[in-house]
């Protein structure tokens, strides 16, 4: 029984990590997942590119799909899970939302159920905090990455308080580290929740230039990243910020205007990425 998703990975708007609300917009880089389920009752994973990864989660994400949706008298229990990406592990892109969407999607093709988006979506966010990836559960990464578009989510109960499908050029930039959301200053993080208040207010209302541009400020601030790639973008743009919890950055705005900032970022170490926002979500196939 063989099943194959794949997901897009997303930048922030709004950092979750102050007041649990946070809010995301998915980019066009994917992450491929393929599971064969084989009734060998031990789930074995691999990451495409990175043999040290930890597949904790994409394991766990079989486990729980097969345990909700499977019969394990067919003998589902059990199988390999490969996941391949484009996606920069631990980098602020959400390559943790992108793989685990598509290992549950891919899941659920093998066992020949439908799932709805939404209802996949917060498994594989179960599946986050119980392997430890997660502060908050990310569920505005998971839902972006699933649904396509922006979301603002509620993370504290993974209520999705809004969704709108955006068109836009995006800029990213993955310096050449890892941050992983594990190990992120959380305290650090909460003393900007009042200023996340205004960021998520914002993202409400639709302005999402100005929210992430906010947001970026706040956590660069945080977190202890620069803002000087910020201030090159910026007036610009329409929107900047630090990506999760780094150390990607992401903008937003006119094309011409982002492939001139490309020119700067590209100085640095690291790779550029002149993308798109994704209109759609995670898919089976
Ligand atoms: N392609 C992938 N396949 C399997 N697991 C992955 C993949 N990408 C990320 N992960 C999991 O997500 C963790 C990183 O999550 P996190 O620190 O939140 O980074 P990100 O911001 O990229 O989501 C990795 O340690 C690994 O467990
Ligand atoms: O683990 C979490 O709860 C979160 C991690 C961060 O993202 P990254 O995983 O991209 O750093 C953050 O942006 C998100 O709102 C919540």
């Amino acid at each position: 029984m063989d099943g194959r998703a794949h997901a897009p990975a997303a930048g922030t708007i709004l950092n979750a990590l102050a007041n649990e609300r946070g809010a995301a917009f998915a980019i066009d880089l994917e992450t491929t997942a393929t599971v064969e389920l084989d009734g060998s009752r031990e789930v074995r994973g691999e990451i495409g590119g990175a043999p040290d990864a930890d597949t904790a989660l994409i394991e766990r994400c079989v486990e729980l799909a097969v345990a909700e949706y499977g019969d394990l008298t067919a003998g589902t229990a059990g199988g390999t899970v490969r996941t391949e990406s484009d996606v920069p592990l631990a980098a602020g892109l959400k390559s943790s939302s992108a793989a685990a969407n598509a290992t549950v999607l891919a899941t659920c093709e093998a066992l020949r159920v439908d799932v709805e988006p939404l209802e996949a979506c917060r498994l594989g966010v179960r599946a986050a905090r119980e392997v430890g990836v997660t502060v908050t559960g990310a569920f505005d990464d998971a839902s972006a990455s699933m649904l396509g578009g922006v979301t603002v989510t509620d993370n504290a109960d993974d209520e999705l308080l809004a969704h709108e499908t955006v068109e836009w050029d995006v800029l990213v930039w993955t310096p050449p580290e890892q941050a992983f959301s594990a190990d992120a200053d959380v305290e650090a993080c909460r003393k900007v929740a009042s200023i996340a208040d205004v960021v998520c207010e914002l993202a409400l209302q639709g302005r999402y230039g100005q929210a992430m541009s906010i947001n970026g400020f706040a956590f660069c601030g945080a977190l202890g990243f620069p803002t000087e790639p910020m201030l090159e973008a910026l007036p610009d743009v329409a929107g900047v910020s630090l990506s999760g919890t780094g150390p990607s950055y992401v903008a937003v705005g006119e094309r011409q205007v982002l492939a001139d900032l490309r020119d700067e970022w590209e100085t640095r170490d690291g790779t550029t990425w002149l993308t798109t926002t994704r209109t759609e979500g995670a898919q089976r196939g």
